[in-house]
C-alpha cells in the first residue's frame, strides 16, 4: 500500500491516542521508526502489521480499529488535498461509488503501483444501494464498512450498512447500505 495509508493510520492514532502510544505501536508492530513517505509504496504486511499492533497496544478488536480506519481516510484524504479530486467523481453517494473504480482508475495513471480495489454498485431499492466490494486484499472489510460511513458523513447522507456476506460465498463481499433521508 502507498505510504498514504500508514500515514493515514499514524494520524489516526496520534490524534486519538498521542505520539507515545503510536510509538509503542510501531516498535510492537517491528515497524522501523522512520516517518512513512506518502508517495512510496510499501509491503502490504507493514499495514497488518499495524494494525495488529494497535489493537495489541489499544486493547481493540481489528475490525473495530480498520472500521475506525476506514472512516479516518475519507477526512484524512480529503485534508491531503484528495477531497478535490474525490469531488470530481460525485456529487452524492450514489454517484461517488458508481465512479470509484473511475477515480482509482485516474490515481493509477499518477501512482503506477496502486493495487485498488474494485467495486461494482446497484440500486436494491428506493434509499437501497448494494455494493460488492472485489479485493486481492484479505480481512479489509470492516475497512469498507468505515469507508462507507465516512463518505456518508461527507455528503452529509445518514446511512445503515450491512456486511451481508464475506467472499467465501461469491469471491466478494456484498455490502447493503440504506440512505436515510438526507440530513
Ligand atoms: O485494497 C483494498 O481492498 C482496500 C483499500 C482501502 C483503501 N482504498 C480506499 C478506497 C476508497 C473507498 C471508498 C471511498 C474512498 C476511497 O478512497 C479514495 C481514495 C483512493 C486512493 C487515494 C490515493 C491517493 C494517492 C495515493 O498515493 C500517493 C499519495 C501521496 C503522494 C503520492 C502518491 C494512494 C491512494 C486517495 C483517496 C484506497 C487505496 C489506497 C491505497 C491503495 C494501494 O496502495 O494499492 C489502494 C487503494
Amino acid at each position: 500500500m502507498y505510504g498514504l495509508v500508514n500515514k493515514a493510520v499514524e494520524d489516526l492514532v496520534v490524534s486519538r491516542y498521542g505520539e507515545d502510544m503510536w510509538a509503542r505501536i510501531q516498535e510492537q508492530a517491528g515497524v522501523d521508526a522512520v516517518g512513512f513517505v506518502s508517495m512510496e509504496a510499501y509491503p502490504d504486511e507493514v499495514t497488518y502489521k499495524l494494525v495488529g499492533a494497535a489493537s495489541e497496544v489499544l486493547g481493540r478488536p481489528p475490525a473495530a480499529l480498520l472500521e475506525a480506519f476506514g472512516e479516518h481516510w475519507i477526512l484524512y484524504t480529503a485534508r491531503q488535498g484528495y477531497g478535490e479530486l474525490m469531488a470530481m467523481f460525485g456529487a452524492s453517494m450514489r454517484e461517488f461509488l458508481g465512479n470509484l473504480d473511475n477515480m482509482h482508475t485516474r490515481v493509477g495513471l499518477s501512482f503506477p503501483q496502486l493495487r485498488p480495489p474494485s467495486f461494482v454498485v446497484r440500486d436494491a431499492g428506493p434509499r437501497t444501494l448494494e455494493l460488492e466490494y472485489h479485493s486481492r486484499r484479505e480481512g479489509l472489510a470492516p475497512m469498507v464498512v468505515g469507508l462507507l460511513k465516512g463518505l456518508a458523513r461527507g455528503f452529509s447522507e445518514e446511512v445503515a450498512v450491512e456486511h451481508v456476506h464475506g467472499r467465501d460465498r461469491d469471491g466478494f463481499d456484498l455490502f447493503r447500505v440504506e440512505l436515510q433521508a438526507a440530513a
